[in-house]
């Protein structure tokens, strides 16, 4: 992939430019937000099975007070919420129930097409959008990053069937858009079968004080697509999200395109900024739905390098949900250790001794606290640089066998968060038709 750099913008791929031109929404209501209060001392994780709602959400904060001190400012946190509202409560239904196959997208309105909607339509979301937040009906708020016809709309449709669906135009803004009750829910691609991890999603897992309530695997169907008309032949460059020109490297290089790559915000964004400019040496990678909305002819269907082209989103609440027993869970935690990679196997032998499978390793830069050093008078000083370890674990909270692992886990961490423990995905394998 060459030197990626957004195009010259006067459309709403770039957060500044989009920011000039939205309206703001009239707050109608107060901004309701429940402090707690929380004790920063260390406080040990409790043995047992987690009974009760109350329970488990001690359990969250006590296994999150060790981070705060040490990850971000008490002042600096969202003022977190004590009890569910009415539609976190419904939505926690729809959630452990995800039983949806088809893809059912979140309908727009024209005026969402048209990009004269504010929220809820096409226009995303953007940082001076934030206002406190006015009360709203029950139906499900779900904020992504992107504009009408991303893959992360598609990911809230199929997560919460019937929610309306708030395009933000960065994904820091979905998640203070829940912070601020603007929002139920974010949803976050957090990494793909083929492009791999979205890094920075999990070091905002970290930033903020969300909880992680379910996850979706959406399977990615890219097309090529371009203004009616274009030939393959005039195109020049191609744009998308960086995630879905990795997605498709070797079949652009197939279909023998002579053209620079350049990466945009979402891939629907590339295709609304090309119609926008009436560009017609430019293509976009994005979705079927998303040539639909801004008038694209599609060049080539399918173009993803591989059928099996997953994203794994998460969905994410001011709420944690209780953890159950009674269909399959899986749990995502990040810990560091004072000992860095060295004693790593130690503390992921907790889980094998268990026999709970991880499905997800990842590892951060430790930004507070970047190297270690190990000083050897007769050698000199050895420079280790410190991670953050994230790790998903195919059981529940509610489970003691998951209880006890993370008791052993904390013994050996610096500091142990539990992002969250939700139902799995266990949607039928449904390919996303490459070649
Ligand atoms: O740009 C979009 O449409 C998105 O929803 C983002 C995103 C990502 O971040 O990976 C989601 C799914 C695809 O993997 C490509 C892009």
């Amino acid at each position: 992939m060459q030197a990626l750099s957004p195009p010259p913008s006067s459309s709403s791929l770039s957060s500044s430019i989009v920011g000039t031109s939205r309206r703001r929404r009239p707050p109608t209501g107060p901004l309701v937000v429940h402090c707690i209060h929380r004790s920063y001392d260390s406080v040990n994780f409790p043995a047992g099975v987690v009974s009760s709602r109350s329970d488990w959400q001690s359990s969250c904060a006590i296994l999150s007070s060790k981070v705060v001190g040490q990850e971000q400012p008490p002042e600096s946190r969202s003022g977190g919420d004590n009890g569910p509202t009415a539609a976190a409560a419904d939505s926690i239904a729809s959630v452990n129930g995800h039983k949806t196959i088809d893809l059912d997208l979140v309908p727009i309105d024209k005026a969402a097409a048209d990009g004269t909607a504010t929220v809820g339509g096409g226009k995303p979301l953007t940082i001076t959008d934030l206002a406190p937040a006015p009360m709203h009906g029950s139906q499900l708020r779900v904020a992504y990053q992107g504009v009408p016809g991303a893959y992360s709309e598609a990911a809230a449709g199929k997560a919460y069937p019937k929610c309306e669906a708030i395009p933000c135009d960065q994904f820091e803004v979905a998640f203070q858009a829940v912070e601020l009750w603007i929002a139920d829910r974010a949803v976050l691609p957090v990494e793909n079968s083929l492009g791999g991890s979205i890094h920075r999603n999990y070091d905002l897992l970290l930033r903020h004080r969300l909880h992680i309530v379910g996850e979706v695997q959406l399977p990615v169907h890219h097309c090529l697509m371009a203004l009616p008309g274009v030939r393959k032949e005039y195109i020049t460059r191609v744009i998308s999200h960086p995630q879905a020109l990795a997605q498709c490297e070797h079949t652009l290089t197939k279909l023998g395109l002579q053209a620079a790559r350049e990466a945009v915000d979402d891939t629907a964004g590339a295709a609304e900024y090309i119609a926008a400019n009436n560009l017609r040496d430019t293509a976009a990678i994005a979705s079927a739905r998303a040539a639909e909305l801004y008038g694209m002819q599609i060049l080539a269907d399918g173009i993803q390098d591989d059928c099996g082209n997953v994203t794994r989103f998460v969905m994410l609440a001011r709420e944690p949900i209780i953890p159950r027993t009674d269909r399959p869970f899986k749990t995502s935690i990040v810990f560091a250790h004072d000992k860095g990679t060295s004693v790593l196997f130690k503390v992921l032998s907790a889980f094998a001794f268990r026999n709970i499978n991880l499905t997800k390793i990842e590892s951060r830069p430790h930004r507070n606290r970047p190297i270690r050093l190990v000083d050897d008078a007769n050698v000199g000083t050895a420079k280790h640089f410190e991670y953050l370890f994230y790790v998903d674990f195919e059981a529940s909270m509610a489970e003691v066998r998951a209880q006890n692992a993370l008791a052993e886990v904390q013994e050996f961490a610096s500091f142990l968060r539990v992002l969250g423990s939700y139902p799995m995905d266990m949607t039928p394998w449904s390919p996303s038709g490459g070649d």
